[in-house]
């Protein structure tokens, strides 16, 4: 095959950030996706239904002319979120989920739960209207080895969790792991995940063999080998609880490249002729609209983008940039390690 149309793709994690950065990054988003779910970990975070209304402003006015594109918002839960704010922010059609991070788990989570007890009201204020709640899932103890955490999550809170409101519907973010696979697979209903496009293509060798790589760090981390063939063999299966949240995460270079990097990797830009790829070496590409167009509006209720896409495979290896230029400094672009044949026609 040397073509496939699928439906437009839409991210169900993206990290659009705010100001320069934001007009930086949103272009690219805002050109291969119809869609994304807009996380909102900014700083000071996107807590009430005021702020998620005025930061989808900022968003559309800095969407280039002619560009469709809609931002799905999220509210950050903290331990003081109020049930009925949420409530009403879903059911006018402002907020599409709520993102729990659990204190101190990743990039500008401080704000986070630390006692889940405290956040009942609000999770089941959820459960009762349907809203999605949205998690990082990895433990913060830091007696936990950090290529464990997203394990212990799934056994010692989200487990928990799911006995204690098994109406809630939880989508269980950029899941890495074998567990997170099994786990969701096991699942009867209510749960589903996201995977980035980076975790189908690298483990932590890309981080760690040959000199410290800061542009694949990102939270959760990679893991083992083992684990990307699990999420390989999930995204690629079309099994409708698995689909694309990219978890592109720009983070300027100084603050990548330096003694306490940050983590995140950008893929906006490449993720279309990286999953394109993908898909083709796992001989799945009639599943590849599953995966970035289907099953994602299906969890959320939404429906499924009319606009189509068609990827071409090129007999040459295809290129962008390595860096992007914002208006805060440059970002570097996922480097997926293979020749990608793949782009957009
Ligand atoms: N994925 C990351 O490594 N970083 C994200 C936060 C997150 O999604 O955990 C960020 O906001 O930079
Ligand atoms: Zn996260
Ligand atoms: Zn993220």
């Amino acid at each position: 095959m040397v073509e496939i149309t699928i439906p437009k793709p839409d991210d169900w994690h993206l990290h659009l950030r705010d100001g320069a950065m934001m007009e930086g990054v949103l272009p690219y988003s805002a050109r291969d996706f119809a869609r994304a779910i807009i996380m909102p970990n900014l700083v000071p975070p996107v807590v009430t239904a005021d702020d998620a209304r005025a930061y989808r402003d900022r968003i559309m006015s800095a969407l280039p002319k002619g560009l469709g594109f809609t931002p799905l918002m999220t509210l950050y839960l903290t331990e003081g979120t109020d049930p009925a704010d949420v409530a009403q922010a879903h059911a006018s059609g402002l907020v599409t989920a709520v993102k729990l991070y659990p204190a101190g788990a990743t990039t500008n989570s401080h704000s986070g739960v630390r006692d889940l007890d405290k956040v009942m009201p609000v999770l089941e204020k959820m459960a009762a209207i349907g809203m999605p709640l949205c998690i990082h899932g990895e433990v913060t103890d830091p007696e936990v080895d950090i290529f464990d955490r997203e394990a212990v999550f799934i056994d010692t809170v989200l487990e928990p969790l799911r006995r204690r409101i098994p109406e809630l519907r939880i989508t269980l973010e950029h899941v890495t792991t074998s567990n997170g696979v099994d786990y969701v697979m096991g699942a009867v209903a209510n749960l589903a995940a996201t995977i980035t496009t980076h975790h189908l293509m690298i483990n932590r060798n890309a981080i760690l063999a040959g000199g410290i790589k800061p542009h694949y760090y990102c939270l959760p981390v990679a893991k083992r080998e083992s684990h990307r063939l699990a999420l390989r063999k999930a995204a690629t299966s079309g099994d409708a609880r698995f689909f694309l949240g990219t978890d592109s995460a720009p983070h300027v270079d100084p603050l990548k490249e330096c003694a306490c990097g940050c983590a995140g990797i950008f893929t906006s830009i490449n993720t279309h002729s990286c999953l394109a790829q993908v898909f083709e070496q796992d001989d799945a590409l009639d599943n590849l609209a599953a995966f970035a167009s289907i099953n994602g509006p299906a969890w959320y209720g939404l429906p499924v983008n009319t606009e189509t896409v068609t990827l071409v495979r090129r007999d040459q290896p295809v290129t962008w940039p390595d860096k992007i230029e914002t208006g805060d400094g440059p970002v570097t672009v996922f480097d997926p390690l293979l020749p990608i044949h793949w782009e957009i026609a």
